[in-house]
């Protein structure tokens, strides 16, 4: 049976940009400055205290000039404007004052980036989202798959799960349920198969989600759901109900967007407007929940 929603993250009155976490964001390419920007937008409207993105050098002042409300660290840049090897000293100086953090959105694929997400996947020892290209890193080495030290929440739709487990999309499609189920319990990691009825479980505890839309099948979308994921991880939210809440606030606010712009006519960056109407619809409903 599906699960219930978990409760909305804590805020107390008292509380400050220290208490509602410091969330890293690694992502960003030359060509795919817009992912990291999205993810880092959609963290901040999901509650986060403090955003940092760390992306390659040369993609810096387009990401920031994008919203000014997220700090932005450079790292050095390959040849192809693409995180470089030489990145992972600042990455790792950065990681220990965070709480939660993400990787993946618009990294782009290298030799040398699969070698850094699999230092961070072994590695790290705070909640992180690995989405996107992080996922495609994670697929060329899937012999470190348990091998985590960490919450590990894997975001991936179905042609990235396809390419983790080694099969096809149809076949994904066909038993979505079980595969999630059986990937998350072997690995010991949180599963986000996305798609239509977003499945989210940790191999034992299974919510399909219900909000969302097929508006949502356009650019950028994933990466929204990246950044609101960590944003809670930060939030001090188990890492189940994280992702499960995280599915549902994504989705209504995909919801909303298809209400105001249809589901032809949104794009990606409506639901970083609409994120705080769908907050709005999920505070009545879980102050309902707790006065029943
Ligand atoms: N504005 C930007 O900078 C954007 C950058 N992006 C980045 O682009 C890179 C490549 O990611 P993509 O996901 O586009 O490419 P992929 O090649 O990983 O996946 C796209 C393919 O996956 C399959 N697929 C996806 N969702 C499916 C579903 N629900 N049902 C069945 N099949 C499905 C389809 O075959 C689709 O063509 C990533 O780094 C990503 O972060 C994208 O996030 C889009 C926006
Ligand atoms: N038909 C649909 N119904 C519900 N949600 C959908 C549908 N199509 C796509 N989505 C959602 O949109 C998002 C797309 O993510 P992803 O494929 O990673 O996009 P991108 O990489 O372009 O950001 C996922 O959260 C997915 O569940
Ligand atoms: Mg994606």
């Amino acid at each position: 049976m599906s699960q219930p929603l978990p409760s909305l993250p804590t805020r107390p009155s008292d509380g400050h940009k220290g208490t509602f976490g410091r969330v890293l964001i690694i992502g960003g390419s030359t060509g795919m400055s817009g992912a990291i920007s999205l993810s880092g937008v959609s963290a901040l409207r999901s509650g986060a205290g403090l955003v940092s993105l760390a992306l390659p050098e040369p993609i810096l002042p387009i990401v920031a000039s994008y919203e000014p409300s997220y700090l932005c660290i450079p790292v050095p840049p390959d040849l192809n404007g693409r995180v470089s090897l030489e990145a992972q000293v600042v990455l790792d100086e950065s990681i220990p004052k965070m709480d939660a953090a993400a990787i993946g959105p618009g990294l782009g694929r290298s030799e040398n980036l699969n070698r850094i997400v699999a230092h961070l996947y072994q590695n790290a020892k705070l909640p992180m989202v690995f989405d996107a290209d992080a996922l495609n890193a994670l697929a060329d080495q899937k012999e470190i798959l348990s091998q985590h030290t960490g919450p590990r929440i894997l975001t991936p739709h179905p042609g990235e799960f396809a390419r983790l487990i080694g099969s096809e999309i149809s076949h994904i499609q066909k038993h979505r349920e079980s595969l999630a189920v059986e990937f998350a319990a072997r690995h010991e990691v949180i599963l986000v198969l996305k798609g239509a009825g977003t499945i989210v479980t940790d191999g034992k505890r299974t919510r399909v989600n219900e909000t969302g839309n097929a508006g949502m099948g356009t650019g950028g979308t994933g990466d929204i759901l990246t950044g609101i994921i960590a944003s809670l991880l930060g939030q001090k939210m188990l890492p189940l109900e994280a992702a499960q809440l995280g599915a549902y606030l994504h989705g209504l606010a995909g919801d909303l967007a298809a209400e105001e712009f249809t589901q032809r006519g949104m794009i990606a960056s409506d639901l970083l407007k609409t994120i705080p109407d769908a907050w709005r619809i999920m505070q009545a409903e879980d102050t309902a929940n707790l006065t029943r």
